[in-house]
């Protein structure tokens, strides 16, 4: 027995010595990227200790250039922050960088084994991407879906308008999530979230949010993940249960319609079922429940969206600036005042008429992407403007350095949705100077219809609502607009603002008292006025 432990401990000791101090001197050898000195065991973690890893990235582009050699305890990794650098990675060289270097968290009760985001560029993760891709984000699926993007919209504009008892004090980020989580869910499962399920669904986001978004000893020492110092992967585990629980209860009930007959929806559930006891010759995988219910939630809505709340958080930045600017926020409501004029609500088919919300959204996209770094990983060795990124290597994609590098932007720091008035610079990962999506073959799966949501939800907030600051923001000087590094990069102080009514219109009717108000928008007075014959003016 004795001996048995000893032989364990050896193996132990060998493994870790291998791994933490053999290999850093092994790498000093290789052509590898210039980067700081590494510390034995540590690695470069003093480095970037006590910064977001975004800025502790850039301070060592900025030392060390756009390509720069780590190594993150037993983690050896590169860090890219230009376009030019990028656009090798995730475009010239992408076929061996398009690799997925996966968080510890994303293990919890084994997910990653059914994860777009998580799964190596192979059979399954292509399978399981052309799925999503045909029955959520091709255009036809997106049309289709139209009616229910612009009805959550709707239903947003009510939520801040105070009709479903809202607060003057609107608390941005918590009146959008639920819309947009309902536009996944719907986009998933062709009805409407029930409201116990939108209220849960928060609170385990945000738990979420907080669990996965922490340092991790486990991402850089795996050696010792199965530890699981943290207890990272154990309360993710819950909220992954959870999560699974809600997915399974919509794949039994539409086991439940289709054995009755009812009419089919065609929608992505219905294509996975479709499939289900399928195996895949080439990797043995089966769609099974568990891929069914993996896929539902990592590949799009519950886990991405709604964990990360990458939309959310992109709108609530959008917000954030526009409240710090005044002008920009004067210049792009007239936009909309001006194309939709005594219309309630806006449309999808008013977008492509806003080209300065379009610029809004790019401009926050830009400055504050939410997911701040690309997380690939080389499956060969490669060699990138003359040096070497060996096999394994982890590629980690600064976007949100690569978005601000003051070369390809004036003034990158400050909001100037005007920068992108003349140039016909896209998001859409053909520009490499601007990422938020990623580019290449791991590209945001999501983008088509996060797209849709930003420029529909935040005009839907814009239109109608004269937007001001918290008295006690105005005194301090602005908002706060720290931010926080977690699942997304958000804002550290829940944005909450002022939305009061607009006066949309002016009303005449027949009574002498009244004969002529103002019409304020969502309020049910006024509305009563209407049905009773008052008529609008303008
Ligand atoms: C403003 C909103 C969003 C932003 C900024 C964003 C950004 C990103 C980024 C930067 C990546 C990583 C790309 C890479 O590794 O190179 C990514 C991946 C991904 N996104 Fe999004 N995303 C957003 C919304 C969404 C939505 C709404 C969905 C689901 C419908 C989604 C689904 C995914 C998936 C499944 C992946 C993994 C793709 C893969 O690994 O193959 N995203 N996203």
């Amino acid at each position: 027995m004795a001996a048995f432990l000893l032989l364990c401990i050896s193996s132990l000791l060998l493994v870790f010595i291998t791994t933490y101090i053999f290999q850093p001197l092994m790498d000093a050898r290789r052509r590898l990227p210039p980067g700081p000195r590494r510390l034995p065991i540590i690695g470069n973690l003093h480095n970037i200790a006590g910064n977001p890893p975004h800025r502790a990235f850039a301070a060592l582009a900025d030392r060390y250039g756009p390509l720069v050699s780590i190594r993150l305890g037993g983690v050896r990794a590169v860090v890219v922050s230009s376009g030019d650098v990028a656009m090798e990675v995730l475009h010239a060289r992408n076929a061996d960088l398009a690799g997925r270097a996966a968080m510890d968290a994303w293990h919890a009760s084994g997910h990653h084994a059914h994860s777009i985001i998580a799964l190596p560029p192979r059979r399954k993760w292509r399978a399981l991407r052309k799925l999503c891709a045909e029955h959520v984000l091709a255009p036809r699926r997106l049309a289709d879906l139209r009616a229910a993007r612009e009805d959550e919209a709707r239903d947003l504009a009510r939520a801040v308008s105070g009709e479903d008892g809202g607060s003057p004090a609107v608390a941005v980020a918590r009146v959008v999530f639920p819309r947009v989580a309902g536009v996944l869910w719907r986009s998933m499962f062709s009805e409407a979230m029930d409201a116990t399920t939108a209220r849960e669904l928060g609170d385990v986001v945000r738990e979420a949010v907080v669990v996965a978004g922490a340092p991790n000893p486990s991402d850089y020492f795996p050696a010792l993940a199965a530890a699981d110092l943290l207890g990272v992967r154990w309360r993710m585990e819950k909220l992954v249960a959870w999560t699974y629980m809600v997915i399974d209860q919509q794949i039994e009930l539409r086991r439940r319609r289709r054995t009755a007959g009812e009419p089919r929806k065609n929608d992505l559930l219905d294509a996975a079922l479709d499939m289900e006891g399928d195996v895949d010759e080439g990797e043995g995988w089966a769609m099974n429940q568990d891929a069914i219910r993996g896929m539902l939630m990592v590949t799009n809505a519950l886990c991405y969206d709604f964990y990360y709340g990458s939309t959310t958080s992109t709108i609530e930045w959008a917000m954030a600036e526009l409240l710090q600017n005044p002008r920009c926020m004067a210049k792009v409501q007239d936009e909309i005042k001006g194309v939709l004029g005594t219309r309630r609500h806006v449309e999808e088919r008013d977008i492509s008429k806003l080209p300065y919300l379009q610029a809004v959204v790019k401009e926050t996209l830009r400055l504050h992407p939410t997911v701040p770094i690309g997380l690939n990983k080389a499956e060969a060795t490669v060699e990138i403007h003359g040096y070497k990124v060996p096999k394994g290597t982890t590629v980690y994609v600064n976007l949100w350095d690569i978005c601000r590098r003051a070369k390809a932007w004036d003034e990158p720091e400050e909001f100037m949705p005007e920068r992108f008035d003349k140039d016909d610079v896209s998001f859409l990962g053909t520009n490499f100077e601007l990422i938020p999506f990623g580019a290449g073959r791991r590209i945001c799966l999501g983008m088509p219809l996060a797209e849709r949501m930003l420029h529909l939800m935040l005009a839907s907030l814009l239109h109608r609502f004269e937007w001001t600051m918290l008295p006690e923001d105005g005194q301090q000087g602005g908002l706060d607009m720290a931010e926080q590094f977690g699942l997304v990069l958000s804002l550290a102080t829940p944005l909450r603002a002022r939305a009061p009514r607009e006066h949309v219109g002016v009303m005449v009717g027949f009574s002498p008292l009244v004969n002529k108000i103002h019409l304020l928008e969502g309020c049910s007075v006024c509305l009563d006025l209407l049905d009773a014959g008052y008529m609008l003016l303008a």
